[in-house]
């Protein structure tokens, strides 16, 4: 049988990005040897930082059109002290994500074996959420404007306008309602600030009811932002799906890897769902400047963000399995110095690998 062959294309990007997906990458061949039934055909694309300096774009002015026609795009982080960070996250990571329609942003939330959590008896507890971020518009619309710019003093004035659309509400309210249905608790938070932000929010709220109509065996509610942060750290235990705006989603789902032992456990997919256009999948932390270069960068939200990619090519099993590999490192203690190891790099990718064959997958929930 001929193997079933992916195209991806890998962005490394900045710091730390590149040592994490190397990692991954190396992970995902280990595997396609392994089992013969599916290959992958990278393309690599030196984006980034670097790029900028040498070219002035983040991107050639067709990436988009290059990214267009692969399976998926697998993506390290962007972002570099030298350079404004509004210039470099517009420039790659916003420009692709809007620019393809990669309007689902999903992150989960996951508790690892042996890793520990700034939570009082995390480990006694069952702790599984996963907070679904609006990725194409609100606080992300890029709408405002600053005047005077660089002339200090003048009475500069600069506005940041929130923009939120009925149907990139209801989009994002549809995919989390049926993200909660196949999950075995069936609830969903949908995250707001409707008491202060009285136009965008009341939409979303409104949008967010319309829905939950129809969703009558799903168990919902509406909690503003700021108590969804206090019981992200005091009642996790209700979480089951939480979706929230681009802005809220961000900080949630910092805090929720936090929680979880550290910011570089954490994964995340960019889906177009409707497959229009290729998906991208990173982990959900940045460049990571202070640790760059050193080898010790945890590499599993990078490799745990390829499992993901792994469901949406229809290989869930496969997906679940580097996932129980991931639980069967942590529980070896095969750990990064951010959750409290000494282990490499390349260390964890190794014992990843090696993992594949030992550790029993356990089914769970899948994207799609
Ligand atoms: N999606 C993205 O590409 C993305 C996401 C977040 C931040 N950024 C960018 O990254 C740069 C740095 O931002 P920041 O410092 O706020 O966030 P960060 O996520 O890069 O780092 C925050 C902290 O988490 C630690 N950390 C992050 N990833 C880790 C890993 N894999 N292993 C071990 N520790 C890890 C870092 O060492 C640091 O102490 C900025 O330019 C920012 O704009 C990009
Ligand atoms: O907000 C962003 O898009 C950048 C970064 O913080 C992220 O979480 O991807
Ligand atoms: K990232
Ligand atoms: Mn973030």
């Amino acid at each position: 049988m001929t193997p079933q062959n992916f195209t991806i294309a890998a962005i490394p990007g900045d710091g730390v990005g590149s040592e994490v997906v190397d990692a991954g990458r190396t992970v995902l061949d280990a595997m396609a040897e392994h089992n013969g039934a599916y290959s992958f055909t990278w393309e690599e694309y030196d984006w980034g930082s670097d790029y900028y300096s040498r070219t002035g774009l983040m991107m050639p002015e067709d990436g988009l059109e290059r990214l267009r026609p692969v399976d998926a795009i697998y993506f390290g982080a962007v972002g570099w002290p030298t350079i404004p960070d509004h210039i470099t996250l517009w420039g790659l990571r916003i420009a692709i994500c809007q620019g393809l329609d990669q309007w689902a942003n999903i992150r989960p939330v996951n508790f690892l074996p042996n890793v520990p959590s700034p939570l009082r008896d995390a480990e006694k507890r069952d702790l599984d959420w996963i907070v679904v971020r609006e990725n194409s518009e609100g606080e992300y619309s890029g709408f405002g404007g600053r005047n005077f710019h660089g002339r200090e003093g003048l009475g500069q004035v600069a506005t940041q306008n929130a923009v939120f659309t009925e149907v990139g509400c209801e989009r994002i309210m549809r995919y989390a309602f049926d993200l909660a249905r196949s999950r075995p608790r069936k609830k969903l938070s949908c995250v707001t600030k409707s008491n202060a932000q009285q136009h965008g929010m009341v939409l979303w709220d409104d949008v967010f009811k319309r829905v939950a109509a129809e969703y009558p065996d799903v168990e919902s509610d509406s909690v503003l932002v700021d108590a969804m942060a206090a019981r992200f750290v005091l009642n996790p235990e209700s979480l089951d799906v939480v979706v929230a705006s681009n802005l809220h989603a961000d900080i949630l789902s910092d805090l929720g890897s936090a929680l979880a032992g550290s910011l570089g456990l954490a994964a995340s997919a960019n889906l177009n769902p409707e497959k229009r256009t290729p998906s991208m999948f990173e982990p959900v932390h940045g460049s990571a400047p202070d640790i760059a270069g050193k080898g010790i960068s945890n590499p599993v939200g990078a490799v745990a963000s390829a499992a993901l990619m792994l469901d949406t090519f229809g290989l869930a099993g496969e997906g679940d399995a580097l996932r129980a590999s991931i639980a069967e490192t942590c529980r070896q203690g095969i750990l990064t110095r951010d959750v409290g190891g000494t282990a490499t790099t390349h260390e964890v990718t190794q014992a990843l690998i090696d993992n594949l064959a030992v550790a029993a997958p356990a089914p769970s929930a899948h994207l799609v």
